[in-house]
């Protein structure tokens, strides 16, 4: 059944859906009837506010079996892995590298015990920053869903294809594809074996595709490659629980029937998933070495034109054909905040150390770029064209904020590589003035 999922296309599109079981499940011509077909009950989940402009409006109408307020109250869990308080723990300005991320071998984790908060800024009861976790699991969700009462989820699976069922239908997101389940969304993730991934978590708005300017019409992820769920039920009377996200702290709500039992819905807010091997790579292909927002998949924008509180940026496979150019990344210091995390293969600016699973962060303003090795072999290198990342894929969470990385990534993980800086060491002086 997870095999043949058919998949409505379209970034952003307004969508109406049914699922097959049920035809004329949804009302026609109006949201609320007085009864609805089938004898449903119409709930409206509200992704922007009410009053919010036609391009940013968000919401869609759920016709399901029992609406979602039949539950019984939250109550607090022990959620010590996740914060939002991104000032509990000094700042730290260094480059930052971390080795892969342990999935647990002993004992069974699901997702949302295993999900661990490593930088962040802001705050979602403002409504404004963002959040960095990773995520590391071997066992389903049973009769277990989360919904994100802070902001949307962009989750980028790097190990172990997810399973997710969602109130709007099933997805399944294998490595090298990226989902988005936005705030309020309620999900449930199933592992085909140990999982591993990345979550970008923005508090602020919805991601939206970049413009394209003088690209054009068409080029980077293009809409038509964005698939969101189709209607889908489970009549399910079970003991369910909810976990609700709700001020960076768990909270679960039990009740007796599975919140996957919407017949029929529609609108434009619902969860999506794209396959980074459908995005169009645009390069230079004459000389210098282009800045990487050309490889902006999606992007979370600020109230500051061009200024994202997050955008993701991909490095996918591609040519690499630029004359007289020193090829791989420049040296740089950026007022940007750039996080790093590799989902197969080797990074070009620093083939050893930095693999697949493990991270790294360069700070606003800290010095950062290839590695020595890097530097001397791309200096001297015939530059005929090369394909650059073949069979690999790494990527970058960018903020313009200041991210604070927790007490968890620094120190309890014990991943933290406090070599990396050594990676530049090596770096020689090749500076002469010419003879006269
Ligand atoms: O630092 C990095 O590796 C990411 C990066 C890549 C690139 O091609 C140009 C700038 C940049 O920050
Ligand atoms: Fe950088």
């Amino acid at each position: 059944m997870w095999e043949d999922l058919k998949y409505l296309t379209g970034f952003g599109n307004e969508f109406a859906s049914e699922d097959p079981r049920c035809p004329a499940s949804l009302p026609v011509g109006q949201n609320s009837p007085q009864v609805c077909p089938y004898g449903l009950y119409a709930e409206q989940l509200s992704g922007s506010a009410f009053t919010a402009p036609r391009e940013t409006n968000r919401r869609s109408w759920l016709y399901r079996i029992c609406p979602s307020v039949l539950h019984r109250p939250f109550e607090r869990i022990d959620s010590t892995h996740l914060t939002v308080d991104f000032s509990a723990h000094p700042p730290n300005p260094n480059q930052m590298r971390w080795k892969p991320f342990d999935i647990p071998t002993d004992g069974q984790v699901d997702f949302v015990q295993g999900l661990r908060t490593l930088c962040g800024a802001g705050q979602p009861a403002t409504r404004h920053g963002l959040a960095v976790h990773i995520y590391t699991c071997n066992v389903a969700m049973e009769n277990k869903s989360m919904q994100n009462s802070d902001g949307d989820f962009l989750i980028v699976p790097q190990q172990g294809t997810l399973r997710i069922k969602t109130e709007f239908g099933r997805l399944v997101v294998a490595p090298n594809e990226i989902c988005v389940i936005q705030q309020g969304i309620r999900f449930s993730i199933d592992v085909e074996g140990p999982s591993r991934g990345y979550i970008l978590e923005v508090y602020d708005t919805h991601f939206q595709l970049p413009n394209l300017g003088p690209i054009g019409a068409n080029g980077l992820a293009n809409p038509r490659d964005f698939k969101s769920p189709s209607a889908w039920f489970e009549d399910l009377d079970v003991e369910h629980t909810v976990i609700n996200k709700y001020g960076g702290r768990l909270f679960k709500a039990v009740q007796g029937h599975s919140p996957f039992n919407v017949v029929a819905w529609h609108g434009n807010y619902a969860p999506y998933k794209y396959n980074l091997a459908d995005f169009m790579v645009i390069n230079s292909v004459e000389f210098d070495h282009c800045d990487p927002s050309i490889f902006t998949v999606l992007t979370c924008p600020s109230v500051r034109p061009g200024v994202a509180i997050a955008d993701f940026v991909i490095f996918p496979p591609r040519w690499s054909v630029t004359e007289h150019t020193f090829r791989p990344p420049y040296y740089h210091r950026n007022c940007m905040s750039e996080f790093m995390g590799l989902i197969h293969g080797k990074y070009e600016a620093k083939e050893e150390g930095f693999l697949p699973g493990g991270a790294t962060l360069h700070s606003i303003m800290t010095p950062h770029g290839p590695d020595a090795a890097c530097f001397e072999g791309a200096s001297t290198a015939e530059l005929k064209p090369v394909r650059v990342a073949d069979g690999t894929q790494s990527f970058m969470f960018e903020s313009s904020l200041m991210m604070a990385v927790t007490e968890w990534a620094e120190e309890t993980c014990s991943k933290l590589d406090k070599a990396y800086y050594e990676c530049w060491q090596p770096l020689k002086k090749h500076f002469r003035i010419a003879e006269p």
